[in-house]
């Protein structure tokens, strides 16, 4: 576990690097398929006084099994996404500027260009409003329900994100570095998306050949893009 925690660490430190976060806003999380526990970020500790030793191990009942502090208070809604869809390695959760803009206007980031399309395959949703009831009982587990309900049955890591309406945008990977570039890209695309909406309000979605080229060169299953 102490791998898996380091990689955590760093990931977590990745945050405040590329600007995702303030204070302490935002976590990062991995999981331990074999062993069935989740490294994450202890709650309510800044980034920059945080250490490997302060990661916080958790089972995927939520109970902590290594670690001084309180695991993340969205800790619930990580385990949901690591129990729905066994293909996720790492989840991000944050509060970027951009993304949270299109969480909190109800709308879906759309896919307008290539930066969109080499990550993610489609419109990256927003979730529905959460009922009362959800925010006042287990509202974290809730707030893993409506992505789940959100994204469905299909390869979550073709759509590595989502935007939860009123919050901010959740992001995943096959391990906790990648959900951390995903996080960066969907910050990135929920920017140029609104900027280019301003520019052109009447701008239409990304073609679709266009889009298939530059997600399947990237994931498809002869992709090629970056290949050593
Ligand atoms: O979604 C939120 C707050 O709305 C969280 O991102 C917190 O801002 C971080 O909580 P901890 O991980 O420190 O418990």
């Amino acid at each position: 576990m102490q791998q898996l925690k380091q990689q955590v660490f760093e990931a977590n430190m990745d945050l405040p690097r590329y600007g995702l976060v303030t204070f302490t806003w935002g976590n990062v999380s991995a999981i331990d398929r074999a062993r069935g526990w989740v490294a994450i970020k202890p709650s309510g500790v800044a980034y920059d006084s945080m250490g490997v030793d302060d990661i916080v191990v958790v089972d995927l009942s939520g109970k902590v099994v290594e670690g001084k502090w309180r695991p993340s208070s969205d800790t619930a809604t990580h385990l949901a996404l690591y129990q729905r869809y066994p293909s996720i390695g790492g989840v991000v959760h944050t509060h970027s500027t951009h993304a949270t803009a299109w969480a909190q206007a109800g709308r879906s980031i759309p896919a307008l260009g290539t930066t969109h399309a080499d990550y993610f395959f489609g419109d990256i949703p927003c979730t529905r409003a959460l009922t009362e009831e959800e925010v006042q009982d287990r509202y974290e587990l809730n707030t893993g329900k409506v992505i789940i309900e959100t994204l469905g049955d299909g390869e979550p890591l073709h759509r590595p994100g989502i935007v939860v309406y009123q919050h901010g945008p959740f992001a995943w990977g096959k391990v906790a570095h990648d959900a951390v570039h995903n996080a960066v890209v969907l910050e990135e695309v929920a920017r140029m998306a609104w900027i280019a909406q301003g520019i052109n309000p009447h701008l239409q979605p990304i073609d679709s050949y266009l889009m298939n080229k530059h997600f399947m060169r990237k994931h498809g299953p002869d992709a090629y893009y970056g290949q050593k």
